[in-house]
């Protein structure tokens, strides 16, 4: 047997599993398949952009992961574990489209609900007040906070809903399209939030979007298309690889590649 301990050596130490691991994934909703094989991993820390036209499966992906999709076959494993296992669902936030906050509550009440269902009990009145705090913070809505969330725009809303994912403080972030409505500082002040909670909290997150000009804030990119993955790399590489300036530049090489591979011309 081996004896690691003998000349004061140790086993190296093992690299972090990832955080997502993908393989063959497939849905079907309705009778149509709308994820089709999927292999894809994501590295912990790491800020990962799905982007792809409407309707080519980034939502019913975002599901998958967050265990919410019925009808998923083939491998999704998430933070070690099968996804939709009970014990990730404190793990995981995930932010849907639609704001999920009850509009005749303030943004603080609205946090101290979720709170009190996340760490119930009189005992951990300090973690829920040290949390909400810190989640309407995190999110830039301090000066809100005792507004009822009816009378907030829509994208102060959708930063409600973000806040509330984050009171957990979750390993991993699933967020749909978070930047849909935002002007451009407060898009700029998110997405540095975003590198803050991976670089400084461990967090991994994936996010989706249809601003091509977003994709250059992630680590790295899944671009999709009718239910596949047609690229998955680095911004830079992406670009790289297909000789164009912008990601959206590159999605669209990728896309025309894929037609002529498929015997289908290119769009003119
Ligand atoms: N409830 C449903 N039943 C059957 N098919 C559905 C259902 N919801 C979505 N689909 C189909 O699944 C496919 C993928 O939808 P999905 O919402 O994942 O796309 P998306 O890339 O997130 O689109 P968007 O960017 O517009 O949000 C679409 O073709 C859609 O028509």
């Amino acid at each position: 047997m081996m004896n690691y301990d003998s000349g004061g050596t140790h086993p190296p130490p093992q690299p972090p599993p990832p955080a997502i691991e993908a393989r063959g994934l497939t849905v079907v909703r309705g009778d149509r398949t709308v994820l089709r094989g999927l292999d894809f991993t994501l590295e912990p820390g790491t800020i990962t952009g799905l982007l792809g036209p409407s309707g080519c499966g980034k939502t019913t992906l975002m599901r998958a992961v967050a265990g919410t999709q019925a009808k998923v076959t083939g491998t999704l494993t998430v933070l070690g574990h099968p996804a939709g296992a009970p014990l990730l669902r404190p793990r995981i936030g995930y932010v849907t489209q639609a704001p999920s906050v009850y509009t005749d509550l303030t943004v603080r009440q609205n946090l101290d609900y979720f709170a009190a269902v996340l760490h119930p009990g009189r005992a951990h009145r300090e973690t829920r007040r040290t949390a909400v705090t810190r989640a309407i913070e995190d999110v830039d809505l301090t000066s809100h906070a005792d507004a009822p969330a009816g009378a907030l725009s829509g994208g102060q809303r959708s930063r409600v809903s973000l806040a509330v994912a984050l009171l957990s403080t979750p390993d991993l972030l699933v967020l749909d399209e978070p930047t849909v409505g935002l002007d451009p500082v407060l898009r700029r002040d998110l997405w540095d939030l975003f590198h803050r909670l991976a670089a400084d909290r461990g967090a991994t997150l994936l996010i989706s979007s249809h601003v091509m000009d977003e994709a250059e804030r992630c680590h790295r990119l899944l671009l999709m298309r009718e239910g596949r993955i047609l690229a998955e790399d680095t911004p830079e590489a992406l670009r790289t690889r297909t000789g164009t300036e912008t990601v959206e530049a590159a999605f669209l090489h990728l896309v025309d590649e894929a037609a002529a591979t498929q015997g289908k011309e290119p769009r003119p």
